[in-house]
């Protein structure tokens, strides 16, 4: 028996002095502390295995001492305190544990060699005090035996049976669930206030007597006109007055009330102006030029034009307007910035980036953000703008809490996506919807015709659309018609062979039709040129064709016909290319040319499904009724000989031109 005790007794003091290394799988409640001289003269009474548990050998556990102190140079005091620290949270466990390991028994011998209580006497000394302390502790404070006896057994019961312990169900928190990024993005989206109005709301503008300031009013009249659209409607109706008067209440807090306003109207419907209105309104009246609102463009075209409608609108007041050209260099404009700082500018996200990490201003009063095509915006990087813009606003402003910045998101194919409207971090948005239930709306007075072109037909494709522009100019002289095609090299080749069938007189054709088209390989300042004489010809019989790069916002009110000569990709690209016509409440006639079942099934089954068209207004139709259209399509002999010849010219002239 004695041999019993000394072991149990070495073992659980070398325990006391040694860092087992292992985790004791159970966790444990120990309430009362035991007395190690208890169990090992309990242990002759019960009979319980002895404890074998994480003793280290005396000395590996020297060895691991000395490493410590050689390696990490760490002092004797404190790895002492280390292992100190850990022989008592292991021996704790120790007492409860029953499993056993080959590797203690290897360490009995080693530690039975010396004398026990020299050893480890400031363990017991430690011991000896808790134990002295706890006896001063009142009865309440200890844990009934019994209690720790359920904690031994339902842990004993853990390590043999290996059973999970029933667990409570995990309660779902909605915070928690807000935290996940694929719903707290949407959240914005999700509570913004969501107003419809309709395509009839049309008001006289002197019915805003007293939400606009009379210089205002005057101006829109008389370079605009007496009546509202519908969406300046709905805006100058709901948004004006809580404008005006959260202004007036706090002019420094005025945004917080208002909160952020997302627009999604039709293309032509006058959204610029819906918007610049109410930035005159509210700025008109400040006296210290500072950026006091931005208007991020996605074109430099589009530049110009928002700031024509800024500059008429607001004549009479002494508010700084300024765009950022392009053309001029970034150093010029940094320095006529930091001179005569703009209260609006309008400008395009990448070169903001540029002047915001230039210092050319500050946003320190800035008051209203605003998002001209806004899907255009948020689809594309243009130099991470978003986040430097909010970098900046973080850092300039001084009140820093959401919703110190009105942000008047606008587009005719407004994206739902939540994660990019959630980077622009909107505050108490409210979001502005025509009555339809689909997400894009064309213009009421858009007819929209479809050419159905055979496969076999699709060589002939260019020459089909000669006759159709014939057909137009022939049927309504005063014709602006703009082409679209896919790329630039389209672009090139179609004009070419357009212009060399004019001259060669393929059809009889009205060869005063101007005919040019606009690509990358001529420069800015050329295409600019191009539209402007596209936009202003006179004799209106102009014919331009494009890629994309004319699809957004671009405002020729003339123009009273589209060609979709290659079909956009996507139903956006389809509403603002069909939107460069019919604008204003004007009459407009967009023609698709479908080559092939496929072509067609993509129209009605990609392009269609997302449009809504007013109910009094057109819906989409044939060119031609068939007989009309085999007529088109009918191209004789002789025709398709020259057409042939004059593609083989071309040909040859571009080699030679390679050459
Ligand atoms: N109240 C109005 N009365 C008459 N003309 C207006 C009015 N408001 C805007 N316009 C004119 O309507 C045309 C289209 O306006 P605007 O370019 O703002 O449309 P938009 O909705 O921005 O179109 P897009 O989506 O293509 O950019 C412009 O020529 C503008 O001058």
């Amino acid at each position: 028996m004695q041999s019993d005790e000394m072991r149990c007794d070495a073992i659980i003091k070398t325990k006391a002095v040694s860092g087992a290394r292992k985790q004791q799988p159970i966790d444990r409640m120990f309430a009362a502390r035991f007395d190690p001289t208890k169990i090992a003269t309990n242990a002759t009474e019960t009979a319980a295995p002895p404890v074998k548990e994480f003793a280290l050998p005396q000395k590996r556990r020297r060895e691991t001492k000395s490493d410590e102190t050689g390696d990490e140079g760490t002092s004797d005091q404190e790895s002492d305190e280390e292992s100190d620290k850990e022989s008592d949270e292991q021996l704790d466990d120790a007492v409860e544990t029953h499993g056993e390991t080959s590797e203690n028994e290897a360490n009995q011998s080693e530690t039975s060699e010396q004398p026990l209580d020299t050893r480890h006497s400031s363990v017991l000394n430690r011991f000896q005090q808790t134990l002295s302390l706890q006896d001063a502790l009142s009865s309440s404070d200890k844990v009934e035996r019994n209690t720790e006896e359920e904690d031994k057994d339902v842990s004993s019961k853990d390590v043999h049976s290996l059973t999970p312990i029933p667990q409570p169900a995990r309660v779902t928190d909605r915070s928690m669930r807000l935290l996940d990024p694929s719903t707290y993005k949407s959240t914005a989206w999700d509570t913004a206030t969501k107003i419809h109005y309709s395509s009839t709301m049309i008001k006289d503008f002197n019915h805003y007597k007293q939400d606009l300031d009379e210089r205002l009013i005057k101006n829109i009249i008389s370079d605009f006109s007496a009546e509202t659209f519908p969406i300046q409607t709905i805006l100058f109706d709901t948004v004006l007055p809580l404008l005006n008067s959260s202004f007036s209440a706090n002019k420094k807090r005025f945004t917080r009330q208002v909160g952020d306003i997302l627009v999604n109207a039709s293309t032509g419907s006058g959204k610029t102006l819906a918007y610049a209105v109410p930035l005159v309104q509210i700025l008109r009246n400040r006296t210290v030029n500072r950026v006091r609102a931005i208007i991020l463009v996605p074109t430099k075209i589009l530049i110009h034009q928002v700031y024509d409608c800024l500059s008429k609108i607001s004549q009479g007041t002494s508010l700084s307007i300024s765009m950022s050209k392009l053309e001029n260099s970034l150093k010029e404009e940094h320095n006529k910035f930091l001179h005569n700082c703009p209260d609006i500018l309008i400008i395009t996200p990448g070169r903001l980036v540029d002047h915001l990490q230039m210092n050319s201003f500050d946003l320190k009063s800035l008051k209203f953000l605003v998002l001209d095509e806004a899907d255009r915006l948020l689809n594309q990087s243009f130099q991470n703008w978003n986040q430097v813009l909010f970098h900046h606003l973080a850092e300039d402003k001084q009140d820093k809490r959401p919703g110190n910045v009105i942000k008047m998101v606008f587009s005719a194919t407004l994206t739902t996506n939540a994660e990019k409207l959630y980077n622009l971090h909107l505050h108490n948005p409210k979001i502005f919807l025509t009555d339809s239930v689909k997400l894009y709306s064309l213009p009421k007075k858009l007819q929209e015709l479809n050419v159905n072109i055979p496969t076999a037909k699709s060589l002939f494709k260019p020459l089909l659309l000669l006759k159709i522009l014939h057909d137009i100019k022939t049927s309504s002289s005063n014709s602006k018609i703009l082409v679209f095609v896919k790329s630039n090299e389209a672009s090139i080749r179609l004009g070419s062979l357009l212009q060399a069938m004019l001259k060669l007189k393929l059809i009889d054709s009205d060869d005063s039709m101007f005919l040019s088209s606009i690509h990358s390989n001529i420069s800015k300042g050329s295409n600019r040129k191009l539209i402007h004489e596209f936009a202003s010809s006179e004799d209106m019989k102009s014919v331009l064709i494009s890629t994309d790069i004319m699809s957004r916002g671009i405002d020729i009110t003339e123009i009273t016909h589209v060609i979709n000569y290659d079909l956009p990709i996507s139903s956006q690209q389809y509403v603002h290319r069909c939107g460069r016509t019919a604008r204003a409440t004007t009459e407009g006639v967009a023609i698709n040319l479908l080559v092939g079942k496929g072509e067609q099934r993509f129209w009605s089954s990609h392009l269609d499904t997302d449009l809504s068209r007013d109910v009094d207004g057109y819906q989409p139709s044939a060119y031609l009724e068939d007989e009309k259209l085999s007529q088109l399509l009918h191209i004789e002999s002789h025709l398709q000989d020259r057409y042939k010849n004059c593609i083989k010219e071309l040909q040859s002239n571009n080699e030679e031109g390679i050459k």
